[in-house]
């Protein structure tokens, strides 16, 4: 009877002192005059208002720094109810004796963890669930706040318990270091007791106090007296009975004077409906986006070229995301600010970069190419940019016909490489190392950090992505990319040559057996991006939970503790404002700026959009015949000159069509290089379909004023008896054939007499039979002519260009591999790498035939190198 009247007598004065506050506030308003709706003076009127009355209104709470009122239920008297508020926030618990299994308990945990999120801010508090009872379940419909990142996935075991209680020991210590407008608040709900060990470690944060930014939800905690259970500071104690809660005193706002808390019997709320979770969700996900969004200015520095690269390379990647671990693979991510710096130094010379395809690498690494860009000058910095995937990584850097402009620190450029250019840029860095060596002695110093500035070269980062594909199978050119990247790798710090390998897999590479660790090792700087944990220690899993967007930057290796969790802009979204900054850069570059040499491996080039073949001119001596592009650095011009040594004739072999095309632009560039009449063509279309191919050339040849002839096999034949047995023939036309395709205004004058003459066969291994018959009188065969011309045709200014369909008929005209130098000049197309390899006695070559690509080889020259063969379309007239 008695604790009935007490209870009367509480919820009565409980009205009244709500009804005066209510009244106060109401006049306290209006006395302050009109203030516009939504105006900030409104709001902060309205929450002091509010928080008197009923609790905070929503999102103005500082539940980090204080605790705040929460309603939990409504207490029952025979006057009717009320609400019941608790204090729960910074330094102020709630505990209740039965655990989540009741679902009233459930329930209630539920609402407070919703009322909290949405009293507060949006990122201000987290929280991390613990429920070894229901291994989960409690916190089931609360998996919208999980998918926004404000709840981590409930610990269930005692592994995960523990562990989550030392990312909270170290948020509490965090906190009590930290600015109270920079806490956040921790909200440990546990839906069960855990262990004795564990619920130990959880009394013990009720005891930290508001500093610590923690707010602990006990479940299953009896109020029970000393040794039972670890006493808890600062918290309100939940006991149920059957039909209700009794709600003892809360800590510092008690209910009664006594100790015995609420006289009245409360009924806890209920599930706060999935619509409220939802919606709460969407709201806090949105909010803590537009918290942490990190745009491309956050990377910028304040001045363009402001920078030394004396002592290294500096830039930002984005900002730090501060989170709390929760468990082996969880966590909850913060909204941090701090601008995160990585450098390229003695510390971190180079760097290695893993993750998944649509991981975000692109976007890194543009956001890390751009932020260096901006700072260093290209006196300071130069960038060779090395993508061996198909796509457009680093196409913005490089001159293109709708932008001219390009990035003027990037030296060289490869899109979709190949392996090849690939070893060549290597190639090119270590000559680089070598000239620095040079510089270093002379100087008489040991790392380029000590050269004085006047003499300090730039510091060069090379790109390389999906790296794994320039090491890819086995082969030489695996090996020697390895061994490039080793010794870059190695030496590379002293002298400023920096290396970036990216990949998505950075593990399994079978060239890297056994030296992967060599290699690896001096890569202290490790950024994982999600799905790319394989850059750092098999032990530290800091990346399982990363999202497109973040990234763990590591700078010991990969070892665990050494990681800081990044958020960086999406460059991609920020086209535009790129676009700007390389327009302002590129307005900027020093007077004399060259665009960066470009490959890309995609494209096919054309002889008619070749600079050496627009340079070629009349009188030029020995002549060059064009095939293609080198694949090198600066894709220089892949040709030969045909001079009079013996063997200067050109064999294009392999079956491909584009065999045509190779012929078409050697006799097209030669031609180029005599003036009008004074090169003599004659061409035999002997292979199937090389008919209008000829016919074409020569049209072509004949417009530039060079008397041609069409040969067949029983011409050809003879023509190579002709030019055998009769030294100086090679200078004259024969006579019917001179005009047989003359045209315009060459026919009208006298004709110049042809210095040169160029037999050039499609379909040489058609002849064979021919060349095979030996002729009545002399007992000569066509090959044995062939072979005179082959060997002395050079001296008389007689060159063949022929395309041998296969390799063994061409070594058969030859007689014998032997003879191979009498065509010194080879375009190999899809022939065979080991075919090749044992008609040039060569062993190791490295090629492995592909579309769009040739082996040159000059065997004269000691020349070997993997080409684009130039397609025709006809335009080069
Ligand atoms: N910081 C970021 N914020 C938001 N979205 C991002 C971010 N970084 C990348 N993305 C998005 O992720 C997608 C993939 O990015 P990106 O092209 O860089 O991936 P990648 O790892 O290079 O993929 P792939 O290897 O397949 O080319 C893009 O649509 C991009 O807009």
């Amino acid at each position: 009877m008695g604790r009935l009247a007490t209870a009367y007598r509480q919820a009565v004065a409980l009205h009244r002192e709500a009804l005066r506050r209510w009244e106060a506030a109401r006049r306290a308003l209006a006395a302050a005059g009109p203030a516009p709706v939504g105006s900030p003076e409104l709001v902060a009127r309205l929450a002091r208002l509010g928080g008197e009355l009923v609790g905070p209104l929503p999102g103005t709470a500082r539940a980090a720094t204080h605790p705040v009122p929460v309603r939990l239920g409504e207490a029952t008297t025979v006057d009717g109810g009320f609400p019941v508020l608790v204090p729960l926030g910074a330094g102020a618990h709630l505990a209740v004796d039965t655990d989540a299994r009741d679902t009233r308990v459930g329930e209630l945990l539920r609402a407070l963890v919703v009322r909290l999120l949405a009293a507060a801010p949006a990122g201000t508090v987290r929280v991390a669930g613990i429920d070894p009872a229901a291994f989960g379940a409690t916190f089931l419909p609360l998996r919208p706040l999980l998918d926004a990142g404000v709840l981590a996935p409930a610990a269930t075991t005692v592994a995960e318990t523990a562990a989550l209680l030392d990312a909270a020991e170290r948020h509490a210590r965090d906190a009590q270091g930290a600015a109270p407008e920079d806490r956040e608040l921790l909200l440990v709900v546990a839906a069960s007791a855990p262990p004795p060990r564990e619920l130990a470690r959880l009394a013990a944060l009720t005891h930290a106090g508001p500093a610590a930014a923690v707010c602990v939800l006990l479940a299953g905690h009896p109020a029970a007296g000393p040794g039972e259970a670890p006493p808890l500071g600062a918290t309100t104690q939940l006991r149920l009975n059957e039909r209700y809660a009794l709600v003892g005193d809360p800590p510092g706002r008690p209910f009664s004077a006594d100790g015995s808390g609420l006289a009245a019997p409360v009924v806890l709320d209920g599930d706060p409906s999935h619509a409220t979770v939802t919606a709460l969700a969407g709201q806090l996900a949105e909010a803590t986006r537009r918290a942490t969004a990190v745009t491309f200015a956050d990377l910028l520095p304040a001045r363009r070229w402001a920078e030394s690269s004396g002592a290294g390379l500096r830039t930002v990647l984005g900002r730090a995301v501060r989170g709390v671990r929760l468990g082996a693979s969880d966590a909850v991510p913060g909204a941090g600010r701090e601008p995160v710096t990585v450098a390229f130094d003695d510390a971190t010379p180079h760097w290695l970069v893993g993750g998944r395809t649509g991981a975000g690498k692109t976007v890194f690494l543009l956001d890390v190419l751009y932020g260096l860009a901006a700072r260093y000058s290209p006196a300071e910095l130069q960038l060779l940019l090395l993508d061996f995937k198909e796509g457009v990584s680093f196409t913005e850097f490089v001159p293109t016909e709708r932008d001219p402009s390009w990035l003027p620190h990037a030296r060289a450029v490869g899109i979709e490489s190949d392996r090849e250019y690939g070893v060549a840029v290597l190639r090119e860095l270590r000559a680089e190392l070598t000239r620095r060596a040079d510089l270093l002695k002379r100087h008489g110093v040991s790392k380029l950090a000590d050269l004085p500035p006047n003499a300090r070269p730039p510091r060069i980062v090379t790109v390389v992505d999906e790296f794994h594909v320039l090491f890819a199978g086995n082969d030489p050119l695996a090996r020697q990319a390895v061994d490039l990247i080793e010794e870059l790798a190695r030496k590379g710090r002293s002298y400023g040559l920096h290396l970036v390998l990216a990949s998505q897999s950075t593990t399994g590479i079978e060239a890297l057996y056994g030296r992967a660790e060599a290699i690896f090792g001096q890569f202290p700087l490790r950024v994982a991006l999600p799905g790319g944990g394989g850059v750092l220690d098999p032990l530290n899993d800091v990346a399982k939970a990363l999202t497109v967007g973040t990234a763990v930057v590591n700078t010991a290796g990969g070892t665990a503790g050494a990681d800081t969790q990044v958020r960086f802009p999406d460059a991609h979204a920020a086209a535009a404002d790129l676009a700007a900054l390389r327009h302002e850069l590129f307005a900027a570059r020093p007077a004399g700026a060259r665009p960066p040499a470009v490959f890309r491996g995609y494209e096919t080039p054309r002889l008619a959009d070749d600079p050496t073949w627009a340079g070629l001119a009349p009188g030029a001596e020995p002549p060059l015949a064009l095939v293609g592009r080198t694949v090198d650095v600066a894709g220089s011009p892949a040709g030969f000159r045909l001079d009079a040594s013996p063997g200067r004739h050109l064999a294009v072999v392999g079956t491909a069509a584009s065999g045509v095309d190779v012929l078409r632009s050697a006799a097209l560039s030669l031609a180029r290089q005599h003036a009008r009449g004074t090169a003599r063509f004659l061409l035999a279309p002997l292979a199937p379909g090389t008919t209008d191919s000829a016919d074409d050339l020569a049209m072509t040849l004949a417009a530039a004023g060079h008397p041609v002839r069409r040969l067949d096999v029983a011409a050809l034949r003879a023509h190579l008896a002709d030019l055998a047995a009769a030294p100086d023939r090679g200078d004259r036309p024969a006579a019917p054939e001179a005009a047989d395709h003359r045209t315009g205004p060459v026919a009208s004058g006298p004709a110049p007499t042809p210095t040169r003459t160029y037999l050039v066969v499609f379909g040489m291994d058609a002849a064979a039979g021919a060349l095979a018959a030996t002729e009545p009188e002399t007992f000569r065969s066509g090959h044995d002519d062939l072979r005179a011309v082959l060997r002395h045709g050079p001296g008389r200014r007689v060159h063949l260009l022929g395309w041998w369909r296969g390799l063994r008929r061409l070594a058969e005209d030859l007689g014998g591999s032997q003879n191979r130098d009498d065509v010194a000049c080879l375009v190999a197309l899809n022939v065979p790498a080991a075919d090749l390899g044992l008609h040039l006695g060569a062993h190791d070559l490295g090629y492995a035939p592909r579309d769009g690509r040739a082996l040159l080889v000059d065997r004269h020259e000691h020349r070997t190198a993997l080409i684009v063969p130039f397609v025709g379309d006809g335009d080069e007239s």
